[in-house]
């Protein structure tokens, strides 16, 4: 390669780095996510958005001077072969970026693995939601691997509930430990798009009026926030690229997520016809006007453990109860009237077909 080249092909990614460093630093600023001074914990996967995400904040941190104490708060959710290895990413990036890691376990937290947790649902129960899920698989990483998927297709969609709900318990926790004022996670555009679609789809509107807000929680124990909201996964994976950065880059194996498979190839298609649909989607989410008739859940907290809940027991304890009783279904479902914690009404609950038999995921992160 000639030096006139290469030094045109470096000055092209200069600029690409600069310009998505300042509308990142823009973001932030024009929603005032962060006051001077507050410590904020970073959600590190290890994967490639929250790798980014680390980078990219302690550069604006310095370069703008935020004054923000960061750090890495990782979870283990204890699957193995997948998050162990990329807490081994996050703690390479700890040092490479500087940043303090803490990591919480679902073992140490909730007594359970998820590995533990799958070959409990494994052994003793049919997902009835499997004929819907089947349907609809598209993960790419089940695809590549024929002899896992029907296996997992049947049984792991049930825990995937589970899996969000501690997740979401377990990263609050974590960050109580670090005594944060803010939680920021590497979800992007694309991520919210799908989101705004899924929410349509499953006539969700409680959570479609938050799902793309920048800042949610500021009612809980912790405010979370998204600085990559108006930020293309592409970007984000070609910044990662080209910056050398070091990310862990394998699917999760107990991820199926088959509506959000969908909503993600609807999107794509979109796309390829509007390269500005995704965040023509955020914007339709984020225009829409709830109707004033609509029933929205009221915020409580959990009579067990005090988590945020709209019931009387929040969901992760139902299903802890369930999985600690043997009953690893029982909470699945979408509750009907009110949840008193009662074992009798929480097992007819876990048998009833509900609409939630199609959940997918994080869809109100
Ligand atoms: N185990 C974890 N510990 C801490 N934070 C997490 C963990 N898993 C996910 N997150 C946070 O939630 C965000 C969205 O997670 P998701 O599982 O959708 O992965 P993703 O879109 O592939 O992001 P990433 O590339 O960062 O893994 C991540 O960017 C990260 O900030």
């Amino acid at each position: 390669m000639e030096a006139g080249e290469e030094k045109s092909k470096k000055a092209g990614g200069e600029c690409f780095y600069e310009v998505f460093e300042e509308e990142i630093h823009q973001v932030i600023v024009g929603n005032r996510l962060f006051k001077f001074g507050e410590r904020v914990a970073i959600g590190a996967s290890g994967g490639k958005d929250s790798s980014v995400l680390a980078y990219v904040l302690s550069e604006l941190n310095r370069r703008h001077s935020y004054g923000l104490d960061l750090f890495l708060l990782s979870i283990d959710e204890g699957i193995t072969g997948y998050r162990d290895d990329s807490l081994e990413t996050v703690k390479r990036n700890e040092v490479q970026y500087g940043l303090p890691l803490q990591i919480v376990s679902y073992k140490d937290l909730y007594g359970w693995t998820m590995d533990e947790i799958v070959k409990m649902i494994g052994l003793k129960n049919n997902c009835t939601f499997c004929g819907v899920f089947r349907r609809q698989v598209r993960s790419k990483f089940l695809h590549s691997i024929p002899s896992l998927s029907k296996f997992l297709q049947n049984r792991l969609f049930c825990f995937m509930i589970l899996c969000l709900v501690e997740f979401l318990k377990a990263l609050d926790r974590g960050a109580a430990l670090l005594k944060v004022d803010k939680l920021v996670t590497g979800h992007n555009a694309d991520d919210i798009a799908e989101t705004v679609v899924l929410n349509i789809l499953r006539g969700d509107i409680a959570r479609l009026s938050r799902c793309t807000s920048i800042t949610t929680g500021e009612d809980g124990p912790i405010p979370r926030c998204k600085p990559f909201k108006y930020t293309y996964e592409k970007e984000i994976v070609m910044y990662a690229y080209f910056k050398k950065l070091d990310y862990f880059s394998t699917e999760c194996i107990y991820s199926p997520n088959a509506y959000r498979g969908f909503a993600c190839e609807f999107i794509n298609d979109l796309e390829r016809l509007r390269p500005r649909a995704i965040l023509d989607i955020i914007k339709s989410g984020e225009d829409f006007r709830i109707a004033t008739t609509t029933k929205m859940p009221e915020q409580g907290t959990c009579e067990r453990c005090g988590y945020i809940s709209s019931q009387k027991w929040c969901k992760a304890c139902v299903l802890l109860e369930g999985l600690n009783r043997g009953l690893p279904k029982m909470g699945i479902g979408r509750p009907r009237g009110n949840v008193n914690g009662d074992y009798k009404d929480i097992k007819a609950r876990s048998t009833a077909k509900t609409i939630e038999s199609k959940q997918c995921g994080s869809l109100d992160f």
